[in-house]
């Protein structure tokens, strides 16, 4: 063991303050239960961060960078270089994990954990490349054992500086082309579910191009032949380097009580690889929206989770999830801020025969 997160103490859920935000709840100048699922929320964010009226704000968006070798398949409707050109376009302002992130006041970081490209040095550009993509899965592992545990670790050093750094809920995106791909691959491999369920169009592909997106993930699962298990040789295998970043900040998240809001497909597949890394991670995650690619349908039904928001959505980024977190933020000023029967001197509910 040579990675603080692979011997992680995710602490419990705290019950105690789970059943007292619930009980607080009734008692708000509103009929038992009409804020619906906010109430939930509340009480879900009371049991993850062990307080009645916990600050979730500033949230933290983390965006992971990383190229695909499986990207010269051309199971993507973009090529290669869209990715680092994106980076740029997240430097300057312009993509929409921006415009969202700056709505809700969160602190952003683009990290480059593996853009097949140099970047040059620029003020808000973490660079953390581990390698210049990941090889061609078809062909070849996607990297090696050791690149995978520096990739997690990356993610969760990078996730515990700015939870230091005073970050109270955690949003994690990526941009990597082919990346739908890679993700397909890795829940194929964990989870047996069948292609047809798992696949879809990415960034815009036709049917054909899906079927042929099918047909290389089985023949390269064949080839790879991941160890279903063990989360480490399923990226080694199928990649990506963002993925494993990502997964690696929702475990520092998980250490530290810190609520994750779960973006969409790729998000997802990266809380998959964490909950098998510690299952506890699993607890911290919110899910924040149904993704329209196809596989995340199938992946939220594994994962027994619900999502707040279906808005037809499929970008990644952290896009949706920064979209959903004035949500939590509803949930926690309700409990905090909504006065009581008892307070406000309304007459509660009548007892019924
Ligand atoms: C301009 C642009 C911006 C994006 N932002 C996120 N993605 C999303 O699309 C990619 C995955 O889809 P596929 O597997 O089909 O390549 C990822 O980079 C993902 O983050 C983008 C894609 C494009 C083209
Ligand atoms: O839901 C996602 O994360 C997604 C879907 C399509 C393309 N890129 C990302």
């Amino acid at each position: 063991m040579k990675y603080e997160w692979q011997q992680l103490n995710i602490p419990e859920l705290n019950e105690g303050m789970g059943s007292k935000a619930e009980i607080y709840a009734d008692s708000l100048t509103k009929p038992v239960g009409s804020l619906g699922r906010l109430e939930a929320l509340a009480i879900e964010l009371a049991r993850m961060t062990g307080e009645l009226f916990p600050d979730i704000t500033p949230p933290g968006v983390i965006v992971f960078a990383a190229d695909h070798g499986i990207a010269s398949e051309g199971i993507s409707a973009y090529p290669q270089e869209v990715t680092s050109q994106m980076v740029r376009n997240f430097l300057n302002g312009g993509a929409a994990i921006n415009v969202f992130s700056k709505s809700i006041k969160a602190v952003l970081r683009i990290v480059d954990i593996g853009v097949a490209a140099d970047l040059e040095e620029e003020e808000g550009l973490v660079k953390k490349k581990i390698r210049y993509g990941t090889a061609n899965f078809y062909h070849q592992d996607a990297m090696s054992r050791e690149e995978v545990l520096q990739a997690i670790d990356t993610g969760f050093v990078e996730a515990k500086e700015l939870i230091h750094k005073g970050v109270n809920c955690l949003i994690l995106g990526e941009m990597g082309i082919g990346n739908t791909t890679a993700s397909s691959a890795i829940i194929a491999a964990v989870t047996g579910q069948s292609l047809t369920e798992l696949v879809g169009t990415g960034t815009g592909i036709n049917n054909e191009k899906v079927q042929y997106k099918q047909e290389l993930i089985k023949k390269s699962i064949e080839k790879r032949m991941p160890k279903t298990e063990d989360p480490i040789d399923v990226l080694m295998k199928l990649g990506g380097l963002e993925i494993a970043g990502m997964a690696g900040a929702m475990l520092a998240a998980a250490a530290h009580r810190i609520p994750i809001l779960v973006d969409g497909f790729i998000s997802t597949t990266a809380a998959l690889i964490a909950t098998m890394i510690n299952s506890r991670a699993s607890d911290y995650m919110i899910m924040a929206h149904r993704s329209a690619e196809l596989g995340h349908q199938t992946l939220l039904k594994l994962l027994d989770k619900e999502p707040l928001l279906d808005l037809g959505m499929r970008l990644g980024e952290g896009s949706g999830a920064a979209v959903a977190f004035p949500i939590l933020q509803s949930a926690v000023l309700m409990l905090k801020n909504m006065a009581t029967f008892e307070t406000a001197q309304i007459t509660k509910r009548m007892k019924e025969e």
